[in-house]
This record gives structure tokens, sequence and C-alpha cells, in this order.
């Protein structure tokens, strides 16, 4: 495959079009069948567990996260944080809680976070939230047995550059268990001239401090217990599955903890879509890595 510094624009920008690679609909059918899907399974979320909305976790307006809390007398209780996709300028939290009925089901809590997304937000002021908001969660719910990650494509990203934190600035060290980082971008330098960062304005400096494949000694320091998923779809365009596939030899080469799942006929959508359903190969896993299969 051509290296994507070796690419014309057009291309590069098809490659970071994941609608354009949907085997299933159109470029625009499939985001809006993509917005549809997250909005019910929320609306469902909500309508079926018991939640905390809008809880603080900064003092910026935006700095907002959702709890969806299971019916358990257990003390074995597991927290998933879930980071939104939507390119750093798409989606909120109010379409993030779609993954919470299989999980509050098994008596697992699963937090949907909000963050400042462009153009009010910029890259670092997101990564920023993101871990600021691991750290609320942790100091909230200090009682847990176990704290996991899930990210959805620019969440992915989001979540990787969580686990690659310098915790040393913070008031705490958050243990995170597991991270399962889905159809992500782990080197921004490809999208730097691209549409996608149009409402971003990142400089070359922000985009190298913000990729996770220059900082896996960073996770390995930060993050050497965690057990991390990379998962890609079988219909993500060859850039998004390279991007996948070369985050995870980097953390496998460093002697982390880490496993490829490629997972057959999803795309860059349906990849994730489907955690609203507690049988999918997705979930189980997650269950799994949680021992509440
Ligand atoms: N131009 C992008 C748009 C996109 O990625 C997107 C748009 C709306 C909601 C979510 C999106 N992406 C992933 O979560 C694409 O081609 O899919």
């Amino acid at each position: 495959m051509t290296h994507w510094t070796k690419m014309e624009r057009d291309e590069l920008e098809r490659q970071y079009s994941p609608s354009r690679w949907s085997h299933r609909m159109s470029a625009d059918d499939v985001i809006k069948a993509h917005v549809k899907a997250l909005k019910e399974g929320t609306e469902q979320a909500r309508d079926l567990a018991q939640t905390l909305l809008n809880v603080p976790y900064g003092e910026g307006d935006g700095e907002k996260l959702d709890v969806y809390i299971p019916k358990t007398n257990s003390l074995d209780v597991h927290l998933v944080v879930y980071l939104h996709g939507g390119y750093w300028q798409f989606l909120s939290k109010e379409e993030s809680g779609f993954m919470a009925v299989p999980l509050i089901d098994k008596g697992v809590v699963v937090v949907a976070v909000g963050y400042d997304i462009a153009p009010k937000g910029n890259m670092d002021l997101m990564v920023s939230q993101v871990r600021r908001s691991v750290v609320s969660v942790v100091q909230q719910y200090s009682h847990i047995s176990g704290l996991y990650l899930c990210g959805h494509s620019a969440g992915a990203h989001l979540a990787a550059m969580v686990l690659s934190t310098d915790w040393s600035q913070y008031s705490i060290t958050p243990q995170i268990k597991g991270a399962f980082l889905v159809s992500g971008i782990y080197d921004l330098l490809p999208i730097l001239s691209t549409y996608v960062m149009e409402p971003l304005k990142m400089t070359e400096e922000v985009a190298v401090r913000n990729s996770p494949s220059k900082l896996v000694p960073q996770l390995k320091l930060s993050s050497s217990s965690c057990q991390i998923v990379v998962a890609v779809a079988e219909n993500d365009s060859p850039e998004f599955r390279k991007q996948s596939e070369e985050y995870y030899k980097a953390l496998e080469e460093s002697g982390l903890s880490v496993t490829m799942e490629d997972v057959a006929n999803t795309d860059h959508f349906n990849i994730i879509e489907q955690l609203v359903d507690g049988e999918y190969h997705l979930t189980k896993l997650l269950l799994k890595m949680m021992g509440k299969n």
C-alpha cells in the first residue's frame, strides 16, 4: 500500500472519510443511521438505567459526564468510561450511553464523558478534559473493583492518550485495568493537512504531542498492567486498518498486554453501534475482560 506521504490529497482524504467505505449504505446514509442508532440506544439506556446526568468533572461548561447505574448489591462493581467518536468535531455524550444496556445488566457502571469538540475545543483541551474526567471518576467511585476505558474513532485516540498520561501532574494515578480502542487514529500526522483538521487548526507540534504512536514509552510507564484491545473493522479503510495494526505492533513490541481484534462484517460505524447487543462479539469480549461472562 502507498505510504500516506506519497498519496495525493484526494486519496488521503478518501482514506480518512470512514463513511465512504461502508458496504451497507451511501456515505450520507451511514452517518445518518449512525447518529440515529446511537441516539436510540442512549434513549433506551436512559429509560432502563438509573442515571446521574450532567455530573461536572471540571469548571468548564462542556466538562460533564453521564453515569448509567446498574441495580446491584454486589461489591464487585466494574466501571467502563466511554469516550465518543466523531472526528473531534461531531457527537456528544447525549448520544453516548448506547452501550449501557447490556453492561448494566451484568452489574457494570457506564460513564459517558462529554468534552469540548472543535471549534470550541482544541486537541490539547480535549485530551486534558478526558484525562481529568477519568481522575474525577476514580475520586468519585473509589470503591469500584475495576476501571476500564472504551473509545471509538476519535474517542479511541483520546482513550490511548489517557493511557499515555504522565499522572505526576494530577492528584491521583488511575489504575486502568483494560482498554478497548475501536477503529481509532493513533498517528495524527497523516490527517494534519486534510479536511478533518480544518476545524481543529492544529500545528505539527500539536499533532506530534497528541499522537499516541509517539507516546508508547509513556504508555508503558503509566499503563503497564492494562490489558489493551485494539479493534478495527473489516471494512475500515486501508489507512484506518494500518493505523490500528501499527499501533498494535508498537504496543506488542514494547511488551504490553495487547490483542488485535479484526471484527468481521463490520464497518467504521456498526463496529461500535452493535455494543447495544449483549450477544455481539465485542460486548462479550468486554464483559469477559471484566470476568462477567
Ligand atoms: N467525514 C467523516 C465524518 C465522520 O467521521 C463522522 C460524522 C458524524 C458522526 C460521526 C463520525 N465519525 C465517527 O464517529 C466520514 O467520512 O465519515
